[in-house]
């Protein structure tokens, strides 16, 4: 947690819109409950945001209207909190838990191991009870030998005010799960009678909720793994007229998308940057539209050239959408009224008491251990591939350095890595357990096969990079963006000792309000987003972030001959995760390779989250400055 008045962040825009009906929306937590220490605009925990929902549900039964809270999967990979216990989520989520959503849905990082399969199956699924819903995903059960599904096909419910949902949890068409689950393609669920039959319910529905691990903008190319459009299009040819609202992730981007003017959809980014707001006034049934506060005005239009079924009659609907900052200047301006002139706290017993837990986990699991002092930041995405400022540099370099077999340590070899197994910039300063996982947090080993004719393994590389992102849908576009610790912050200065959360002003720099004074500088670098109502969805507005594509993967050369000829033959090391794709490129320029020709170069325990470490321990053991003078060095 950290405190809002020393919050170096610019403030949100103005009051949120509120409807007959309202939705916060989280997706692709990946672990980070502990909030972005390193990034204020990023900084409130997993307490600020438990108490946050409080304000905002009493906020909603003042208002006398409705609120839901939805959660759309990818719970763990990405933070220490969630990855350093065993298995995943073991301590993250019971914190997770500490929220009471309304709807929640699987991703796929619940499903790449078994384990954790079972656990999200028989703790994560059973707390939540009908509110979880897998409509497309089930589980081997052991105890009844039958595959069943992990949460709830749907969920018909009444809301509080008296608006009727019928709810889908629907994730995208994943394929990359361990062999215990089984998940129905989208196109194959449609066709279903149990959803048919959901669709077509006995009792009145007034609105379909479709939830899901899924992007919400279709891309309209053959192979689009997202079936959002799909389970929209069924929905829309049953029930031409009812409204359908959608929320969805995976693609860990700000998105909002018009289906047809009754049916829209939202995507909430990534890691507890992003928290989604959407309102909804002009419904026929429920509650009436609240007083004093700002209503949802826009009506939704297709922006998109995708061609899907759409109703024919005029709507009376009208939406507004909102992309808020991960902060406690944020969570206190919406939730606690200040803007209203009635300022609250915004802790809550509860909220605190989850900080407190989360403070005291962070210590038992010892993840401020330092590994050494970064001299630099290196980032993902905000320089090109191989510049000095980008990580895959620095990696290039850690992997030609630690990723060494000792008795095969004289022959050369070249090192694999899908990108996609880095998850965030490498920040100045102390590199720590922590920060080990938010980097590089899964237990991908690297394996490899002997001698391969270097004629061969020169090409890999290049069909890698030519073919699919391995095991993803969709590359981030470049919308996405996020402050990295080399952008100086350009806050708001705070006068006067001045706690207060007032909304900026497009002008003067000089804002004065209530008496209190807040001085305002140019706006910090974050997220500038564009969807389909335009780029006023940010609220808080920010600079543009550099955005530089990034290739699928990554290779890194060690032990090659120092005149610079090229070696007969080379070891191909690489990534158990991308397996399949290596030996598929080797044998499409001449190999016969098959999975028994490859074993593991160094023990299954030395993972894509180990080499930064044994690196760090190697090279940056001298002070650099911003680094904690005095701390211990991991182990
Ligand atoms: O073991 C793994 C699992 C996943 N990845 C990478 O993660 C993405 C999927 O992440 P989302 O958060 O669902 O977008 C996958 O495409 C891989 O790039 C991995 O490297 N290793
Ligand atoms: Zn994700
Ligand atoms: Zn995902």
């Amino acid at each position: 947690m950290q405190p809002e008045s020393q919050n170096a962040t610019n403030g949100p825009k103005s009051q949120l819109e509120w409807g007959q009906i309202n939705f916060l929306h989280t997706t692709d937590t990946h672990g980070w409950l502990e909030g972005h220490l390193k990034e204020q605009n990023y900084g409130a925990d997993w307490g600020d945001y438990v108490s946050f929902v409080k304000g905002m549900r009493r906020k909603s039964k003042e208002l006398g209207v409705d609120l839901l809270v939805v959660d759309t999967g990818d719970l763990h990979d990405g933070a220490g909190l969630s990855d350093a216990t065993s298995p995943n989520g073991a301590v993250s989520n019971v914190i997770f838990e500490k929220l009471d959503y309304d709807l929640l849905t699987i991703g796929n990082h619940e499903l790449y191991v078994s384990e954790i399969a079972y656990e999200t199956f028989s703790q994560f699924s059973k707390f939540y009870g009908d509110r979880y819903l897998t409509s497309n995903v089930q589980i081997y059960n052991p105890s009844t030998s039958a595959f069943e599904y992990i949460g709830q096909r749907y969920r018909y419910f009444k809301t509080e005010h008296g608006i009727r949902i019928m709810s889908f949890g629907v994730l995208f068409d994943f394929t990359g799960n361990s062999n215990v689950s089984k998940i129905t393609k989208g196109a194959d669920m449609v066709k279903e009678q149990w959803f048919l039959d959901a669709v077509n319910y006995h009792k009145p529905i007034d609105m379909f909720l479709l939830i899901g691990h899924n992007p919400v903008r279709p891309t309209g190319k053959a192979g689009d793994t997202g079936t959002f459009a799909t389970v929209y299009s069924a929905i829309r040819k049953a029930r031409p007229d009812v409204p359908i609202q959608g929320f969805g992730g995976h693609t860990h981007i700000r998105d909002f998308f018009v289906y047809d003017n009754k049916a829209t959809a939202l995507e909430s980014g990534r890691y507890c940057e992003t928290l989604g707001w959407v309102a909804i006034d002009g419904l026929s049934c429920g509650p009436k539209s609240p007083k004093d506060v700002p209503h949802p005005s826009r009506e939704a239009k297709i922006i998109s050239n995708i061609t899907l079924p759409h109703s024919n009659t005029s709507s009376s609907l009208r939406y507004a959408r909102r992309y808020l900052d991960w902060n406690r200047l944020t969570f206190a301006y919406h939730a606690s009224g200040s803007q209203a002139h009635t300022v609250r706290p915004l802790d809550t017993q509860a909220g605190k008491s989850v900080t407190a837990d989360i403070t005291t986990e962070r210590t038992k699991l010892n993840l401020t251990s330092l590994y050494g002092c970064a001299p630099q930041t290196w980032c993902q995405t905000c320089a090109p591939f191989m510049s000095a400022g980008n990580i895959f540099s620095l990696l290039s370099t850690a992997l030609s350095t630690v990723v060494v077999n000792s008795t095969r340590a004289t022959t050369p070899r070249i090192i694999i890595i899908n990108t996609g197994s880095i998850r965030f910039d490498l920040a100045k300063g102390p590199f720590t357990y922590d920060d080990s996982f938010i980097v590089s947090p899964f237990a991908d080993a690297f394996q490899f096969i002997p001698d391969v004719p270097y004629a061969q393994a020169k090409q890999v590389l290049g069909i890698l990079n030519a073919g699919a992102f391995q095991k993803r849908s969709t590359p981030a576009p470049p919308e996405r963006g996020f402050e990295t610790r080399d952008f100086a912050f350009q806050p708001y200065i705070l006068l006067d000792g001045d706690t207060c959360v007032d909304p900026p002003t497009t002008s003067p720099s000089l804002h004065k309000r209530s008496g209190r004074t807040i001085r305002r500088s140019t706006p910090s670098p974050g997220y500038t987003t564009t969807d389909d109502f335009g780029s006023d969805g940010d609220d808080t507005m920010h600079a543009r972030i550099p955005f530089y594509a990034q290739p699928n993967d990554l290779q890194a050369n060690a032990s090659f001959p120092a005149d610079g000829t090229e070696p007969e033959t080379v070891d191909v090391v690489f990534l158990d995760f991308i397996q399949s794709y290596v030996i598929d490129a080797l044998n499409k320029v001449g190999g016969t390779y098959a999975a028994a020709d490859v074993s593991y170069y160094l023990p299954k325990t030395f993972t894509t989250n180990s080499y930064l470490p044994v690196f760090a321990k190697q090279m940056w053991q001298a002070h650099v400055p911003d680094c904690p003078v005095g701390a211990g060095i991991g182990s």
